[in-house]
């Protein structure tokens, strides 16, 4: 860890003393105070008491605003800086030493300029403020091979959040030191400094915004943003983006997935995985409400999915986080029940909601009643007349994962749980259908591959635009996308063929011809899983087309739901015309991959081409 910032001057004396015998870990921390010059530093252990301080100095600050305790104890809400409301993927890179290996989904830049470039913006950027060391853990701390890291952090806000997404303080650092582990050094600086006698803002940030990953030294440097997937570097940049690089070399898979345990009224059990893009409905699958009889879901994790091979070639999952950070508006009383509760036992942070005149806390979709009157997240009066929307399209509620009611008690299995069905799916308002189960695991990582969604609000920039999302991973690959596929590919040799899980590839969000969601969504998709777990115990029917199998009407259970026959049509149809448009989309996608591309999806794509021309 030494001279990780290049340069290694001596200890200031007005910096606090080391505060852990875990050599490395002194050395950067000492490095990172030399460079950024914090008026103090701060070790965080975690605890319930330094939580209440911190908050208490945020709320003091205006960063944080109290909520009515009889409504959302222990909670806050918290306003950015409008110009700091979502992951910023035009100032994210991947700094390999080789510009090849960061492939051409991510943006490169030479390792040596861009540390100068750090080192420059770091450089004091912490005057003024605290400094604080997190020790942090992702997935258990019990695990064979627990994955560390340590987050050193100018934001208050950081470290109240980073306290409920993940396994933070004093345990973790006495393991850390104990086993003289290797950690993730994470660096984050809301870019801010304050000069003698500055007032502060209550979202410090900066115009200038670079979020960096070194995924060869397997470090993390994020500067000039306090937002979610920016700035709490447990998440995006460690668990997807470093984890994705350390999986490859280590044979296992980092995804952005959700993990859900399903049982039938047989009393037997399943788990599936989904990945969908960010803002595309994981949250809601993974808290998900059956509406048909006899079948229970159980909740394992709502983001990421850390996958390991078990003893028998079993493909074994993790949620390595522990809370959700999830997307507020549509999340309501009618679609996602389960989020509500576990939002409204408290112990959350919400950032950029609307406020209700009685100290809670509002957004679109909520309740399915609009009050009369709130504060929205600008800080202005609002009322429905004012035509704008209250909450941020991107607020996020941030909870801890155990107030979640359907929490599997396997979430707290280091062995993690065996996955029986992946699906891929994203927002398309055409072409796509209900579900579509691939012909064997080649042809799903064809699926994941060419998966493609309108983006949304969880990233900045325009909303609405299809684009290609591979696995929906495009933003948190953290090497080739060519090189990300092949390992995909690979991973079926690995493993046990009986136990391989199935691939699907689902979208909840296509339209009818009069423009309304062909399929009502949300709970109902449990009769999408159940088909895909009948398929799998080869009980259900379905037609093969040239894109794979595809439910026959009848074989789908829609007891109860009052579907119209024309929309179920509509939800799972082949329309040639659309798909003479998509293989143009996913030749140009491919194009886009050169030497890179696995000869095998080539292959598959070939194929698919085929069986349309037959
Ligand atoms: N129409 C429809 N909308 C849905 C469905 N599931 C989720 N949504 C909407 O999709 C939006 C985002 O859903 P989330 O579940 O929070 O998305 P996520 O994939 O967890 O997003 P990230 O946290 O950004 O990775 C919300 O506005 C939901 O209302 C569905 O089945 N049908
Ligand atoms: O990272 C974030 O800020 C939230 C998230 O889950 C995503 O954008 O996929
Ligand atoms: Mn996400």
């Amino acid at each position: 860890m030494k001279g990780y910032m290049m340069g290694h001057a001596p200890v200031q004396e007005s910096v606090e003393q080391v505060m852990t015998t875990h050599a490395g870990l002194a050395a950067w921390v000492n490095e990172v105070a030399e460079l950024t010059a914090p008026q103090s530093v701060r070790w965080v252990n975690g605890s319930s008491g330094e939580y209440t301080e911190l908050t208490d100095e945020l709320v003091e600050a205006g960063t944080l605003t109290r909520l009515n305790p009889e409504l959302f104890p222990n909670s806050f809400a918290a306003f950015s800086d409008p110009k700091d409301v979502a992951r910023v993927e035009a100032r994210t890179f991947i700094c390999s030493e080789k510009k090849r290996d960061a492939g051409f989904t991510n943006n490169w830049m030479d390792p040596s300029e861009m540390k100068g470039i750090l080192k420059d913006r770091f450089a004091g950027s912490m005057r003024g403020r605290t400094m604080y060391v997190i020790p942090f853990v992702m997935g258990p701390l019990d695990a064979e091979d627990p994955k560390f890291g340590v987050e050193i952090t100018d934001s208050a806000y950081v470290v109240a959040s980073m306290r409920i997404m993940a396994t933070i303080g004093a345990d973790v650092l006495a393991k850390i030191e104990a086993t003289n582990a290797f950690f993730v050094p994470a660096l984050h600086s809301v870019g801010a400094p304050l000069e003698h006698g500055q007032e502060d803002v209550t979202w410090p940030c900066s115009d200038e915004k670079w979020i960096v990953h070194f995924p060869e030294e397997r470090s993390i440097f994020s500067y000039g943003s306090g937002y979610g997937g920016n700035a709490l570097l447990g998440k995006k940049c460690f668990a997807l983006r470093i984890a994705s690089v350390i999986a490859r070399d280590e044979g296992w898979l980092a995804e952005h997935m959700l993990i859900l345990k399903l049982t039938s009224p047989e009393n037997k059990s399943y788990h599936v995985a989904a990945a969908f893009p960010s803002a595309c409905g994981k949250t809601n699958l993974a808290l998900l409400n059956p509406t048909i009889e006899g079948w229970k879901a159980e909740t394992l994790g709502d983001d990421i999915n850390w996958m390991r091979f078990g003893k028998a070639g079993e493909l074994r999952a993790v949620n390595p986080e522990a809370g959700l950070f999830g997307v507020a508006p549509g999340t309501g009383w009618t679609t996602n029940p389960n989020a509500m509760v576990a939002i409204a036992k408290g112990n959350s942070i919400f950032t950029n909601v609307a406020l209700t005149d009685d100290g809670g806390v509002w957004w679109e979709g909520m309740t399915d009643e609009v009050p009369a009157h709130l504060t929205d997240w600008e800080g202005n009066s609002w009322t429905p007349e004012s035509g704008r929307k209250a909450a941020h399209p991107n607020s996020r509620f941030c909870t801890p994962i155990d107030q979640v009611d359907m929490l599997s008690p396997d979430y707290f299995s280091p062995e993690g749980v065996e996955i029986n069905a992946i699906f891929f799916g994203g927002r398309r308002k055409t072409t796509i259908p209900l579900v579509t189960q691939s012909r064997d695991w080649s042809h799903g990582v064809f699926m994941g591959s060419t998966l493609s969604s309108e983006t949304t609000a969880a990233a900045a920039g325009a909303v609405g635009v299809v684009r290609r999302d591979p696995m929906a991973m495009l933003p948190f690959i953290g090497y080739d996308a060519g090189d990300y596929l092949k390992h995909w590919i690979g991973i079926a040799a690995r493993a046990d063929q009986a136990r391989l899980p199935k691939i699907f590839l689902v979208n909840w969000f296509r339209r009818t011809s009069s423009g309304g969601f062909a399929w009502p969504g949300f709970g109902e998709n449990g009769r999408v899983l159940k088909w895909a777990i009948e398929r799998i115990e080869g009980t259900a029917d379905a037609v093969e087309t040239p894109i794979g199998f595809v439910p026959t009407p009848e074989s789908l259970d829609l007891s109860g739901l009052n579907l119209n026959a024309a929309d179920l049509k509509d939800a799972l149809a082949v329309v040639p015309s659309e798909w003479e448009e998509e293989l143009k989309g996913i030749d140009e996608w491919y194009a886009r991959f050169g030497e890179s591309l696995p000869m095998e999806m080539a292959d598959q794509l070939a194929a698919l081409k085929t069986r349309f021309s037959a």
